[in-house]
C-alpha cells in the first residue's frame, strides 16, 4: 500500500550522514542552542539515529540527529527551535533513559559554527551590485543609498538560508540577550577593496530598528564612531580611549572611539551609538592598532544584519532623528 503524503510527514527526519553544518562546544558560559550534544549513545552500542529520533522527537520538531564523531556513541540532535532542545535537556540529561537500553545520556547544548567560507561563496557565486567603490547585495528588503532608506513595500523575501547558521549563532549567544526577540529580516552585503571605506553616516532611524548587527569576513578594517557636539551633553567616556579632534573635512568638534574589527568577529551597535554617532571606515590601506601596522590586504566583506522599522522611531536622540522632522 502507498503511504498517503501526511504519513510520511508524521515521520522524523533523520539523517545517518555527517551533519550539515559544524558544531562546537559553546564559547560563553550560559550559552544555549536548539542543537544538543549527546554522549553515551549510538550506533556503536546498538543504537540507531532512528531509535534516538524517537526519544528525542516527543520533545518537539527535529531537524536530524547526526553523528558528532567518528566514535559512534556521540551524536547531534538538532531540534528547530530551542524550548524543545531545553525541555530535553531538562528531562533526559544524567537519567538512565529506558527506552535507550536504560543507558544514562550525558547532554550538553552544542552550537552551530558558521563557516565563513561558505557564507564568503555563498554570496560569490549570487549577483553584486557595483557601487562607485564597492559592491552591494540586499536580502530581505533593498537599502536604496539616494534615500538612504529601504522601500518596505518591496519585500524580496527571507533571508537567505545560507545565514540560518550565523542567525542561531546570534539569538544563542546571552551578550545579544535582546538579540532573541527581534527578528532580523535585512541584509547587506559589502564587499570593500583594500583601501575602500564607508564615509560617517548614522543608519537612518526611521529605516531600521535599534540593533545592528555587522560581521566581517575575509579582511580586516577600522571602525570609527563620532559623536559631533550638538549642545548635548557628551557622554561621560574614559578619557583614555578618546580623542577629541578638531575634523579636518568640516572643521566641526567631535569625539571619536576607533574600534578595530578583525575577520570573523560580529559588531552590534545599539542604544546610543546606533542612534547619535556617526560610523565610518577610514579609507587606508593601512590601519595602525595599539601601535601595530595592520594591512588591509585583502577585501573586506561585510554582512550587516538589521530590523526594518515599520513604525515612527521613537529614540531618545532627537537631534538625529529624521522621524522627528
Ligand atoms: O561594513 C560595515 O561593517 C558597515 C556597513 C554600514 O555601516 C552600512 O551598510 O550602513
Ligand atoms: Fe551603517
Amino acid at each position: 500500500m502507498e503511504e498517503s503524503p501526511e504519513e510520511l510527514q508524521e515521520g522524523h527526519l533523520v539523517s545517518l550522514n555527517s551533519p550539515p553544518n559544524r558544531f562546537g562546544r559553546p564559547k560563553n558560559d550560559g550559552e544555549v542552542s536548539p542543537n544538543l550534544f549527546v554522549a553515551n549513545c549510538g550506533p556503536a552500542v546498538g543504537l540507531s539515529h532512528d531509535d534516538i529520533a524517537s526519544v528525542f522527537c516527543k520533545f518537539g520538531e527535529l531537524n536530524g540527529v547526526y553523528g558528532a564523531d567518528e566514535s559512534g556513541t556521540r551524536v547531534i540532535v538538532s531540534y528547530s527551535d530551542l524550548g524543545s532542545a531545553q525541555a530535553a535537556m531538562m528531562a533526559l540529561h544524567g537519567q538512565p533513559c529506558s527506552e535507550l537500553g536504560g543507558r544514562s545520556l550525558y547532554i550538553r547544548y552544542s552550537v552551530l559554527q558558521p563557516n565563513p567560507q561558505d557564507l564568503l561563496q555563498a554570496v560569490d557565486s549570487r549577483p553584486w551590485n557595483c557601487l562607485a567603490k564597492r559592491r552591494v547585495q540586499h536580502y530581505g528588503y533593498e537599502f536604496c543609498y539616494d534615500i538612504r532608506n529601504v522601500n518596505t513595500k518591496r519585500c524580496l523575501g527571507e533571508l537567505p538560508s545560507f545565514l540560518s547558521p550565523t542567525l542561531e549563532r546570534i539569538s544563542s549567544c546571552p551578550a545579544f540577550k535582546n538579540a532573541d526577540s527581534i527578528v532580523l529580516d535585512q541584509l547587506t552585503v559589502n564587499e570593500y577593496p583594500p583601501g575602500v571605506g564607508l564615509s560617517p553616516h548614522i543608519d537612518t532611524h526611521s529605516a531600521f530598528e535599534d540593533l545592528i548587527f555587522s560581521l566581517s569576513l575575509a579582511g580586516p578594517c577600522i571602525m570609527e564612531f563620532r559623536r559631533y557636539e550638538d549642545g548635548a551633553q557628551l557622554p561621560r567616556v574614559a578619557s583614555s580611549t578618546v580623542t577629541k579632534v578638531e575634523s579636518p573635512e568640516d572643521g566641526s568638534n567631535f569625539i571619536r572611539k576607533a574600534i578595530y574589527l578583525p575577520p570573523r568577529s560580529l559588531l552590534l551597535i545599539s542604544g546610543e551609538a546606533r542612534y547619535a554617532w556617526h560610523h565610518y571606515i577610514p579609507h587606508h590601506k593601512i590601519d595602525k592598532v595599539n601601535g601595530r601596522v595592520i594591512r588591509r590586504a585583502s577585501r573586506r566583506v561585510s554582512f550587516t544584519l538589521r530590523k526594518v522599522r515599520t513604525g515612527l522611531c521613537k529614540c531618545e536622540y532627537p537631534q538625529y532623528c529624521d522621524s522627528r522632522k
